[in-house]
């Protein structure tokens, strides 16, 4: 039985027990609840969890504190026609891999700079975002970028030079997407955040269609 109608693609990261997260933030945990091997009714559970876990939105809010929350932004820009870039390695994105791509570009870009499906310890060497992609992208028309790393900024940046580029753009932000084999070029992108309120973002279930698949 597929988990997915041909042509679909999940491109969430799995969130198992003790899932690792960013520094200082505290792992993914799953525990029991209610167990009928106990007598209970039923069988239950109790998730705790950063809101910057795995595959995950960031709201403004994040990195803005007169921003908007989550629940403050539009589901709709998650939601429709996107292209996928595979990014030659390095420390940052750079603006120069836009050259030769479409001018517009679609409005959503997502990056897959080759992390792994699964991250069994927190990835603290990943490709960021230099600030000068997000203002080159959004001059193109891209309104959203996803990335398969855990953050657009540096582990260690302490100015947050890309978030801030996002924030003067207007451009949302996607991270820790699982873009492990999948193909470069156009799809449409169904990613949906916890529908938490006043929140600094969600873990969300992304996947991708085929294009054309969604006005
Ligand atoms: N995924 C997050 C990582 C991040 O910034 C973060 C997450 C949890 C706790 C602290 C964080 N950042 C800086 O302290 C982000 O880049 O938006
Ligand atoms: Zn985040
Ligand atoms: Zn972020």
């Amino acid at each position: 039985m597929p988990d997915l109608p041909a042509g679909f693609l999940d491109i969430s990261r799995a969130l198992p027990h003790n899932h690792p997260n960013w520094p200082g933030d505290p792992p993914l945990t799953i525990t029991p609840g209610a167990r009928m091997a106990q007598g209970d009714s039923v069988n239950t559970g109790v998730i705790n969890t950063s809101t910057h876990t795995a595959t995950h939105v960031d709201a403004p809010w994040h990195y803005a504190d007169d921003a908007p929350t989550l629940d403050q932004v539009p589901l709709e820009r998650y939601l429709g026609a996107c292209l996928v870039v595979h990014v030659p390695p390095g420390e940052f994105v750079r603006a120069e891999v836009l050259s030769g791509l479409p001018d517009p570009l679609p409005p959503r870009l997502l990056l897959y700079t080759g992390q792994p499906a699964r991250w069994a310890t927190f990835p603290e060497d990943f490709m960021a975002v230099d600030p000068a992609f997000v203002h080159e992208a959004a001059r193109r028309g891209v309104r959203l970028i996803g990335t398969d790393s855990p953050s657009v900024d540096p582990l260690t940046s302490k100015t947050l030079d890309a978030h801030h580029a996002f924030l003067d753009t207007g451009l949302l932000i996607v991270e820790g997407l699982n873009l492990s084999g999948v193909e470069p070029g156009e799809y449409t992108l169904i990613c949906l955040p916890l529908p938490l309120s006043g929140v600094d973002g969600a873990p969300a279930r992304a996947v991708l269609l085929p294009a054309g698949l969604m006005p």
